[in-house]
């Protein structure tokens, strides 16, 4: 009996207690293992959006973002889940006919429809910004913007989104909010390396903002922001009259002073000659009046492409003379030197996109214009049989100027032109003001970095499952080496 007693304390396989223990163990892992699983499967998101609709000088387009609703105040979480662009012209064209600036939204709006669960159509806030083209149409005939504007805003307020609000944006809103899109997007407001500063090229307008080491002299070029906890002081700009559908006619202006039958133009390809209204040159405040007669006369617009000349042309729409501060771009407008990197986008991206000037340092970018502006209109047609017309047209033109406008009127140099990137999207998103604008008006970004914990949820969840079993390895061989606690009742152990 002795002998058999000691047998059996000998296997303790066979023993109640082990069986306990094993049950517990296992048990345990299982539990262990299926809570990490579950904890670390994607819990299905909930997603908020809004709408900004990009009411433009050349055209409106609409912009639907998204993000995941418990992360709306981390950097970099909205982005763009679609785009709609409005057809026919931007907004200010509807001037004598108010009623279809609203009606042409329609389209677009139906199409926002069909992209948003229509769960979340009421909560889904839509807004509507207008740049330069509207700010032109207010100093030429204020009571049309008030009209287009208010036909906006009714198209706007009888969709099932949530209407927050219609306005002409000011040139500090738009160069600042462009400014935070990209640096939104590059997920630069926390890192060390500093921000990227931004550079717009619109057809009625032009906005250059980036951080300055320097005090910004001007009140009006000054916009501050706390971000993520960090102080930004910024220098903006907006140009009004320098994008570049005005800044041809500025230029054009200069030529038809006085008003002839043609005009010898080297910023347009040789052989390319078309009849033109003169109207369609002053129709602006941008340029000067002239009388009534002249208006309703006619030119041929011939090319003759010469990129030096052309330049030369271009020069005469920036004054130089004049500067009340320490230093200044143009037109006396004060501007510190140019610092950091930049992203340039809008047309400044499509025009040397098209030009295939985009990855080129600036000397390499005048002779590429030199032999493009050069081409014969009908090779250049021929070449690109599905560019619209205006466009292709203007190409040399628009090209000449973006090199004036960064060398001559920002004072970019041979050697910093390498920091400037022409871009379109970053991760998918649009370059441009929208964003920005909506990441302000819904507080998506906050004063102060918000706290993080130390690690992933995920990274958590497995940590504790591998120090668990972690600790009951050691018990086992706690066991295995110095025996088992106990797991039957006090009375038995004694
Ligand atoms: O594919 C393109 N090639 C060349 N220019 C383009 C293309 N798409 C848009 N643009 C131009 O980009 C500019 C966009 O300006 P926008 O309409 O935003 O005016 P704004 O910002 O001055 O109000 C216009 O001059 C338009 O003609
Ligand atoms: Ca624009």
């Amino acid at each position: 009996m002795a002998e058999q007693r000691e047998m059996k304390a000998k296997t303790p396989w066979h023993s109640g207690k082990v069986i306990c223990v094993a049950v517990f163990f296992i048990a345990a892992l299982i539990t262990l293992v299926a809570i990490a699983f579950v904890q670390n499967k994607p819990i299905p998101q909930k997603y908020k959006y809004g709408i900004v609709l990009d009411a433009g000088s050349s055209h409106t387009a609409v912009y639907i973002y998204e993000w995941p609703a418990e992360k709306e105040n981390n950097t970099g979480m909205v982005r763009q889940r679609h785009t709609c662009a409005v057809k026919g012209k931007g907004i200010s064209s509807y001037a004598q006919k108010s009623s279809g600036a609203g009606q042409s939204l329609m389209e677009c709006i139906e199409d926002a429809k069909g992209n948003i669960p229509a769960d979340k159509h009421e909560e889904t806030p839509v807004y509507l910004g207008a740049t330069a083209g509207m700010r032109l149409l207010r100093m030429q005939d204020s009571e049309s913007a008030e009209e287009v504007m208010t036909s906006v805003k009714a198209t706007l307020m009888s969709s099932p989104f949530d209407y927050q609000g219609a306005r002409i944006i000011s040139g500090q809103e738009e160069g600042a909010f462009g400014w935070i899109t990209v640096n939104y997007l590059g997920k630069n407001f926390r890192k060390a390396a500093g921000t990227m500063g931004a550079l717009d090229l619109g057809g009625a307008s032009t906005q250059i903002t980036f951080v300055s080491g320097q005090s910004v002299e001007s009140p009006d070029n000054s916009m501050d922001f706390r971000l993520y906890g960090n102080d930004y002081q910024l220098y903006t700009h907006s140009f009004l009259c320098y994008g570049k559908d005005q800044v041809l006619k500025l230029a054009l202006e200069k030529r038809l002073m006085p008003v002839e039958t043609s005009l010898e133009d080297p910023c347009f390809h040789p052989g390319y000659s078309e009849k033109k209204s003169v109207k369609n040159v002053f129709d602006t405040p941008c340029v000067h009046t002239i009388n009534k007669e002249d208006m309703d006369k006619s030119f041929t617009h011939n090319g003759t492409g010469n990129f030096t000349e052309c330049q030369s042309s271009i020069m005469k729409v920036f004054n130089f003379s004049q500067c009340t501060n320490s230093r200044c771009s143009f037109n006396g407008v004060y501007q510190p030197p140019i610092e950091g990197t930049f992203g340039a986008f809008s047309a400044f991206y499509f025009v040397m996109n098209f030009l295939n000037l985009t990855g080129h340092s600036l000397a390499d970018s005048k002779r590429g214009l030199e032999v493009y502006c050069n081409t014969p209109w009908d090779a250049i047609k021929e070449r690109h049989p599905t560019v619209k017309h205006k466009y292709l047209a203007e190409y040399c033109f628009s090209g000449t100027y973006i090199l004036t406008l960064l060398e001559n009127g920002y004072n970019f140099t041979f050697e910093n032109w390498k920091h400037i990137s022409f871009i379109d999207k970053i991760e998918d998103s649009n370059a441009g003001w929208t964003l920005g604008y909506m990441l302000n008006l819904t507080n998506m970004i906050p004063a102060e970095a918000p706290d993080t914990p130390l690690m992933p949820h995920g990274g958590f969840v497995t940590l504790v499952l591998f120090l668990t079993i972690f600790l009951l390895i050691l018990l086992l061989l706690w066991y295995k080496f110095l025996g088992l606690p106990s797991c039957s009742s006090p009375k038995e152990v004694v």
